[in-house]
């Protein structure tokens, strides 16, 4: 029998997809302010999205919708497709485990959904861990959740989610809460998993940093709208949306001198029914009076797509 082609070389296949979608939340005075503005994106096999902007942008309720989570008293409008072999990983690893349940059985619980006969979990669920670069598995497996450090506890998570063999895994800011170097190891991994099983990710992150390493893509969100997304190389080094040029220049570097961390001015849009036109121009330094009466329309680029009506590259 000829073996199965590389994984590397599969070509891929659309995991989920969302278009037009809104997601509302009615304020305390009754009248409906967005979460989500008109998102239009796919997610396939083999490649890493990342999703970045600032806290409260929607990043994670776009996880959450697509896991068919959507959050208490929100409205969903608009074309949802995910696949049903979809893993999750949370931020606090700790508190997305069951707190008492021993490691084994938490895997196992991933392996019972799916049906694995009792025989055969102990020998898959040390396959999971080795596969998760948990190490010494087989003492590991006993131990409980509080037992564990912020790592191991992601890298236990992950197991469990393997262990669902999902085809597209949503991981929403899996390393935050992570010291620099295990950050980078754990995203290193999901990475690495990605290349060899060909699965889709989405990587919700705050750290462009991260997403810089880790991402084939990125996806830029403020205000709930999707103000640019192309292939990370692109987005980073010739921004076109002035958000993205305000978070790059947020970014600390070496090269520059301490004291020169140019936060993004201003304060991120707070969820509410009464808001500009373009959800960033009251922080812009490109905005016009264009930008506060009307819409912007989403421009395509050569591989990119920015919403703006002053893109840079373009006369302000
Ligand atoms: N169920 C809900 N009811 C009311 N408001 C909500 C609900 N879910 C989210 N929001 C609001 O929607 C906005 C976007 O939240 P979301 O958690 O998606 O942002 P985020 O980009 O993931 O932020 P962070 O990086 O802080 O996690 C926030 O202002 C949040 O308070």
């Amino acid at each position: 029998m000829p073996s199965e082609p590389p994984a590397l070389h599969a070509p891929a296949r659309l995991l989920a997809a969302v278009e037009h979608l809104n997601v509302t939340v009615r304020m305390p005075d009754g009248e409906p302010a967005l979460i989500l503005d008109d998102v239009s994106m796919n997610f396939a096999s083999g490649r890493c999205v990342g999703i970045v902007g600032e806290s409260g942008s929607g990043k994670t309720t776009l996880g959450r919708v697509l896991a068919g989570l959507p959050g208490p008293g929100l409205t969903v409008e608009g074309s949802v497709r995910s696949h049903p072999r979809t893993g999750f990983m949370f931020q606090d690893a700790v508190s997305a485990l069951n707190p008492v349940r021993r490691v084994s059985w938490q895997v196992d619980e991933a392996l019972r959904a799916r049906g694995v006969p009792r025989a055969e979990r102990a020998a898959l669920r040390l396959e999971y861990l080795a596969m998760a670069e948990v190490p010494e598995p087989e003492a590991l497996q006993r131990r409980y959740p509080h037992e564990l450090s912020g790592g191991l506890a992601q890298r236990v998570l992950l197991a469990t989610v393997l262990a669902g063999q999902p085809e597209l895994i949503i991981a929403d800011e899996p390393t935050s809460a992570l010291d620099a170097s295990t950050q980078s190891q754990i995203v290193a991994l999901l990475r690495r998993l990605m290349d060899e099983q060909h699965l889709g990710i989405m990587l919700i992150t705050h750290d462009l940093a991260v997403a810089a390493h880790t991402c084939d893509e990125l996806v830029v969100l403020y205000g709930g709208q999707i103000v640019e997304h192309g292939p990370t190389d692109q987005v980073l080094r010739t921004p076109a949306h002035p958000y993205t040029a305000a978070l790059l220049r947020a970014l600390p570097s070496f090269d520059r001198p301490p004291g020169h961390l140019m936060p993004v001015p201003g304060a991120p849009p707070r969820v509410s029914s009464d808001r500009p036109p373009c959800p960033f121009s009251p922080r812009c330094e490109r905005a016009t009076d264009l930008c506060h009466l009307e819409r912007p329309r989403q421009i395509r680029r050569t591989g990119t797509t920015v919403l703006c009506h002053h893109p840079i590259g373009a006369p302000a």
